[in-house]
């Protein structure tokens, strides 16, 4: 384990597991609609990347970056900013937007209202972990994979100041990690 990791919040195994069953339930309910999935960069590209092998329908795929946190804030700024746009357009498409981890809520209510207002057909989400105890903007996420405590997670995709994304877990960093920056 890294040594600046604390507890090991998802092991590898409980990742892989998870990615089954969202699978599963997304295949159900895409069956023969070729909806468009929307990686929500940097975040959640690792886990976009395992969920779509568990996919078996017909659907394509694109990126977008937004960005709220930056640096060393482990607080939201609450400005979700984009810094790249999709290249393919939502009009009347079924939109799967795909995150990391839902905190404050402020990502995902401004992307939804953003893709209303492209006019997509439907939208939905997936997000691998939920931190409910922060949520600020109460969004329905319609797939969840792990319901995680009030603690700043890093691992599996999610960065402290850009780094520990490469973890293949997720976990919680010793306090002198944030002490000594
Ligand atoms: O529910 P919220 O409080 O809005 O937090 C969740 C968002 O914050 C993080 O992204 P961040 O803006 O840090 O960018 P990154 O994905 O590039 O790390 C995370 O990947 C989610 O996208
Ligand atoms: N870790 C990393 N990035 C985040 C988190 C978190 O706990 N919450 C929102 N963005
Ligand atoms: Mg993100």
């Amino acid at each position: 384990m890294n040594s600046d990791i604390k507890e090991v919040l998802v092991s590898e195994e409980e990742i892989n597991e998870t990615i089954q069953r969202l699978g599963k339930q997304l295949t159900e309910e895409y069956q023969g609609k070729n909806p468009l999935l929307v990686c929500i960069l940097r975040g959640a590209a690792m886990f976009m990347m395992d969920l779509v092998k568990s996919l078996d329908f017909k659907m394509e795929y694109d990126f977008m970056d937004v960005s709220s946190y930056g640096g060393e804030n482990t607080v939201t700024t609450g400005d979700v900013r984009i810094i790249k746009d999709l290249d393919t357009s939502v009009r009347d498409r079924d939109v799967v937007i795909v995150e990391d981890i839902i905190d404050t809520g402020y990502t995902l209510d401004r992307l939804v209202e953003l893709f209303e207002s492209r006019h997509a057909k439907s939208i939905k989400l997936v997000s691998f972990l939920d931190k409910p105890a922060r949520r600020i903007k109460h969004v329905k996420v319609d797939y969840i994979g792990v319901e995680i405590p009030d603690e700043f997670v890093v691992g599996y995709g999610m960065d402290y100041d850009e780094h520990y994304r490469n973890l293949p877990y997720v976990g919680v960093l010793k306090p002198e990690v944030y002490s000594t920056k």
